[in-house]
Formats: C-alpha cells, sequence, structure tokens
C-alpha cells in the first residue's frame, strides 16, 4: 500500500508564500477533501503534488519514493493520476479512442513492447470497453470527444484517470461550471472510485454538501498553512473553520 505524502511542502512567489510547510500524509481507502477560503492554496498544493510546480523547500513522495524533483509526467507514471480540466482529451478522435489511448499508455509502462501492445490489440479494446461500460459511456463510444456534451467530457476525464490505474485520484473541484443534470454523474463516479477502497482519493472541493457526503477526512488551508485535519464531522463543527474558514457555506451544509 502506497502512502502519499508531504513533508514541509512550501512553495514562495516572490514575497508570498502560497504553501507554507505542509506535512500531511494520504492513505489508500481514504477520501480527504481540502478546503478552505479562496487564494488559501489549495490548487497550489495539488500543483506541487502533481508536478506542475516545483517546491521551493519540503518533499514529495509516494511509498517511500522521494518524487520531488520528478515532472508531471514521471509522477504519474509513479500513480498520481490528476484530472485536468478537460485539457488531457483528443477532441478530434472518437471517445473509444481516447480510452483506448490511455489504455494503451498504461500497458507501456507496465513494460510491454510496441509488438506485443499491437498483439495485445483485443485485450486493448476489451479493457477500453469495461472502462466504457463502467462510467455509463459505451453508447457514445463512437462520438467525437469535441461533439460531446460539457457533462460527458468531464465524465470522460474520469475515464481517462481510471484507465491510467493510478493510485491517487486527484480532483480539483470536479463539478465546477457543471449543471444540475450533469454533477451527479460526476460525483457517482468518485463515488464508484471510493467504493473500491485501495485508492487515495484527494477532493478540493467548495461545495460543503458534496464535502459532506463523500470525505472520510477534511484537511483546511487557510494562508498556505495547514489548520486542521480530522474526521468531517469535527473538523466542520470547530469554530475556527466554522466563522473563519468555511462561513455561511458551513452553516448552509450544517
Ligand atoms: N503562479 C503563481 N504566481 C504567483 N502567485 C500565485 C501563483 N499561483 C498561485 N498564486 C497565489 O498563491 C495563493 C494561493 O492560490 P491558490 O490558487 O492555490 O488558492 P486556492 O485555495 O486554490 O484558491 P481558490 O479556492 O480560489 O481556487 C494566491 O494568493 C494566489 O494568488
Amino acid at each position: 500500500m502506497s502512502l502519499l505524502a508531504t513533508e514541509n511542502l512550501t512553495i514562495r512567489f516572490g514575497g508570498h508564500v502560497a504553501v507554507n510547510g505542509v506535512t500531511c500524509s494520504f492513505e489508500p481507502g481514504t477520501l480527504t477533501a481540502i478546503v478552505g477560503p479562496n487564494g488559501a492554496g489549495k490548487t497550489t498544493y495539488f500543483n506541487l503534488i502533481s508536478g506542475q510546480l516545483k517546491a521551493s523547500a519540503g518533499r514529495v513522495t509516494l511509498g517511500g519514493r522521494d518524487l520531488s524533483n520528478e515532472p508531471p509526467s514521471q509522477r504519474t507514471r509513479a500513480g498520481l493520476g490528476r484530472a485536468f480540466q478537460l485539457t488531457n482529451l483528443f477532441p478530434r478522435l472518437s471517445v473509444l479512442e481516447n480510452v483506448r489511448l490511455a489504455v494503451q499508455a498504461t500497458q507501456a509502462r507496465t513494460g510491454l513492447n510496441l509488438w506485443s501492445v499491437w498483439s495485445d490489440h483485443r485485450d486493448l479494446l476489451q479493457r477500453a470497453d469495461a472502462i466504457l461500460q463502467s462510467v455509463a459511456m459505451k453508447d457514445k463510444e463512437h462520438e467525437l470527444v469535441a461533439n460531446l456534451p460539457h457533462g460527458d467530457q468531464r465524465k470522460l476525464e474520469v475515464a481517462l484517470l481510471m484507465a491510467l490505474e493510478p493510485q491517487v485520484y486527484m480532483f480539483d473541484e470536479p463539478t465546477a461550471g457543471m449543471n444540475h443534470a450533469e454533477a451527479p454523474v460526476i460525483l457517482d463516479l468518485i463515488r464508484k472510485l471510493k467504493a473500491d477502497r485501495s485508492k487515495t482519493i484527494l477532493l478540493v472541493e467548495h461545495k460543503m454538501d458534496v464535502v459532506r457526503e463523500l470525505a472520510d477526512r477534511i484537511i483546511v488551508l487557510h494562508n498556505g498553512t495547514l489548520v486542521a485535519d480530522g474526521d468531517p464531522a469535527t473538523v466542520i463543527a470547530s469554530p475556527i473553520v466554522q466563522e473563519a474558514y468555511l462561513g455561511v457555506s458551513a452553516k448552509e451544509g450544517a
């Protein structure tokens, strides 16, 4: 079982410390919600973990392996999977082709050469098929991604993440910009991932009703610092979070 950990993780932009000495670990089988006010450093923390930003100080490790100096592609190979709000999709390819490419990337990662990838074409298709079934998109497999509604594109993005079989799933406001019909589909996919119990899931989320339903644990960032960490009921109920960090949203979710 691989544990994701950050040790004293810090980044400075000029004089501003956006993430300040965050030490935290995330266990498989747990969905941790990361909350905090706007500008608290949540997305920056994600960027430091996935490698989009390089830390000024501190370390990111997965299963004891230090990833701090690895580029994002190596971190993905090591098992960190992040949903990138559609930037990972190939819009001019079909749904099936997108999933198949993601499955192929995984097989290449596990050491198969090009010839065996080709000879295992049928296995590839079966795996892609299973993923499409699991996200209920089999009926759209031949549609061009560019023609899909926004909600389906976001769903496909989660499907591509699943195809990569990461140990860690990172979602940054996965239902942002979605309508009332689209959001439940994404939340259902995250629920299914969670039911697997072997995955580490990190979720940056402002919507407290979503956090309350999905999170096993909540950590709170404020001014780049980790200020609370614990089970959802305790963290949400704590006066410091209610009054200073979550404000009206927390009360609405209560
Ligand atoms: N590349 C950058 N250069 C300079 N400052 C940055 C950069 N990225 C983030 N910041 C600053 O770091 C702080 C944390 O930003 P971040 O986007 O991580 O907050 P957040 O908690 O995700 O906010 P929100 O909930 O609004 O998305 C902010 O003050 C932001 O302006």
